[in-house]
């Protein structure tokens, strides 16, 4: 499937440039003139500008007398990002990450039609910069980083403001907004306002990969102060310094946003990010019947995993009607984690009908606790259809919070699945379970994010399962050499594979809100 999302992205290029070229500003009315210009990324041509143009919008003088073109622009821009990749060679991978994001970055607040140019032809090795997994050090850097403001603020100091601050934005159409509260970025946390990282990374890839015009994106953070005390005792920190609002208080913010933002943008498409699980399945019913939004952590990775889990049925040489009978276990019991076994569930069910799903329950679900079974005390209602203890094909001495590597033995499943954002759990011991997996392809998605969270490595997962099996992880990995010419194929399990064409369809459809069935219908896709 991602292989697919590969050619849907490489595909969207060339459509992409029809479309962006069409929607990028070519021939239309600046009512700015002279140094406004030079400063604003949107229309700032560097001295790509031709005398005509300097004359005409008060550049003259402002620029070197040379016009260079935009394809030497271009070709000027790679060969720093290459010279600067010479010169970093062997430096600590951080520094290297960190570098290529700023380099870019400041292409990015220059001049943003050479930077999506940029981005859109060398998406392979720029993905992993200005998105998973170099986003998350940039988030956890950004008090330091932070040079030019991108996107918009509303912070709980906004309430009641919020309805005319919507009008401060210069543009006057917005199609998609990425919106987060910066309370689980990745697996890194609580990073309060600095977690605007990911909806600027989120919106880059809707260009990139979707078409969208880059003036009718908005980065948005909601500023409700943070629970991370270093955070609060940083004095670079740039956000609210106050603890994290909760319940009523909290969701007054996120009801004034949604309502200003659609006073002003009605038809505007509101992807919601990186919440904690709580409000992330709160908003999402809150606000899917109201607007055109969706939760990507839920339903996009849902739709991902889905399709990887499909995917990987096939990779089994097996029948699409096989994946009722594939045993799934899901390390990760949050927002992510049950949105893929609520989506995997509907998928079963409708492939085999209730009854089936009932007799035999094809999912185990582990949390911080072990195996959730219906004997789990203050069970999380999110989790409780999830819960073991149900149903014919229950499989003996599963007692509640048995450990993984205890599951995965009696269990022999087909897909082991993580979603805990905690690196590393699926270590030897687990991996080496896998061996005695019913399936003669066993699939291993590791799917947190950075890549210091993922349950597993790339390298480990065929090191100590063996090299048969179908690997995916959320964050880029290096296909593996497996010795005698054998190479280890790496997918990506990143919700990016599906979030880009969630927008873009609903926003050529004229949807009013994102159906469940339209998830399915991507993840099928
Ligand atoms: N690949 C993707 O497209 C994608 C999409 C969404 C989220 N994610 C990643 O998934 C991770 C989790 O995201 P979330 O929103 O569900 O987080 P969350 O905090 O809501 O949930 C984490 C879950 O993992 C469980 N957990 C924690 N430690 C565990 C352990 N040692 N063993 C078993 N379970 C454990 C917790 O109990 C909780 O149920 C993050 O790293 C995130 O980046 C990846
Ligand atoms: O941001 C990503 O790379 C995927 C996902 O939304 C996550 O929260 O990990
Ligand atoms: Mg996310």
């Amino acid at each position: 499937m991602w292989r697919i999302g590969r050619a849907a992205l490489v595909l969207n290029r060339r459509q992409h440039t029809r479309l962006f070229s069409a929607s990028i500003p070519g021939p239309c009315i600046v009512h700015k003139r002279g140094a406004d210009i030079l400063h604003d990324p949107w229309f700032n041509k560097d001295t790509g500008f031709p005398l005509t143009e300097r004359d005409r919008l008060g550049l003259r003088g402002l620029l070197p007398p040379r016009i260079i073109s935009f394809e030497q622009q271009y070709e000027r821009f790679m060969e720093s990002y290459r010279s600067l990749e010479k010169h970093t060679r062997g430096a600590p991978t951080n520094v290297v990450s960190l570098a290529k994001w700023r380099i870019l970055n400041r292409l990015h607040d220059r001049n943003e039609t050479l930077y999506y140019r940029v981005l859109i032809d060398n998406i392979e090795d720029f993905a992993p910069i200005i998105y998973t997994p170099t986003v998350g050090l940039v988030c956890q850097n950004y008090g330091g980083l932070f040079r030019r403001p991108r996107g918009m603020y509303f912070s709980a100091k906004d309430k009641g403001e919020m309805m005319s601050m919507i009008y401060n934005w210069p543009s006057p159409q917005v199609d998609m907004i990425v919106l987060t509260d910066g309370s689980r970025i990745l697996g890194l946390g609580d990073l309060g306002v600095q977690g605007i990282g990911i909806p600027i990374g989120k919106l880059d890839m809707y260009v990139a990969a979707a078409g969208m015009n880059p003036q009718r994106i908005l980065p948005v953070m909601l500023d409700v102060g943070t629970s991370n005390q270093k955070l609060l005792e940083d004095r670079l920190y740039l956000g609210l310094r106050q603890p994290r609002l909760e319940g009523e208080e909290y969701l007054s913010i996120v009801d004034e946003f949604m309502e200003a933002v659609h006073t002003r943008w009605p038809k505007a498409i509101v992807q919601f990010e990186d919440f904690q699980m709580k409000w992330a399945f709160e908003t999402l019913h809150r606000y899917r019947k109201r607007f055109c939004m969706f939760n990507d952590d839920i339903q996009g990775t849902a739709g991902v995993a889905l399709a990887g889990l499909l995917g990987a049925v096939r990779a089994q040489g097996r029948p699409l009607s096989d994946f009722v009978k594939q045993k799934i276990v899901v390390v990760g019991a949050g927002s992510a984690g049950i949105g893929v076994l609520t989506m995997a569930k509907q998928a079963v069910s409708r492939m085999a009908g209730n009854n089936e799903m009932a007799a035999n329950n094809p999912f185990w679900l582990l949390d911080k606790d072990g195996l959730v079974t219906k004997d789990r005390k203050n069970i999380d209602p999110a989790a409780a259809p999830f819960a073991r203890g149900f149903g014919l094909g229950e499989i003996d001495g599963l007692g509640e919070g048995a450990s993984l590597v205890e599951v995965i033995k009696k269990v022999k499943p087909h897909v082991l699945l993580g979603l805990s954002g905690v690196g590393g759990i699926f270590n030897e011991e687990v991996l080496k379970a896998m061996r005695e997996s019913d399936s003669a392809r066993p699939a291993i998605f590791a799917m947190s994010n950075p890549t210091a969270n993922a349950e597993c490595t790339a390298a480990d997962a065929f090191k100590y399962t063996g090299e048969h099996i179908v690997f995916a992880s959320g964050s880029p990995f290096e296909n593996i050499k497996l010795g005698n010419g054998k190479i280890g194929h790496v997918n990506q399990a990143n919700n990016m594979y599906l979030f880009p064409g969630i927008g873009l369809g609903s926003l050529l459809a004229g949807a009013r809100s994102i159906s469940d069935g339209m998830l399915q219908a991507a993840s099928e896709w």
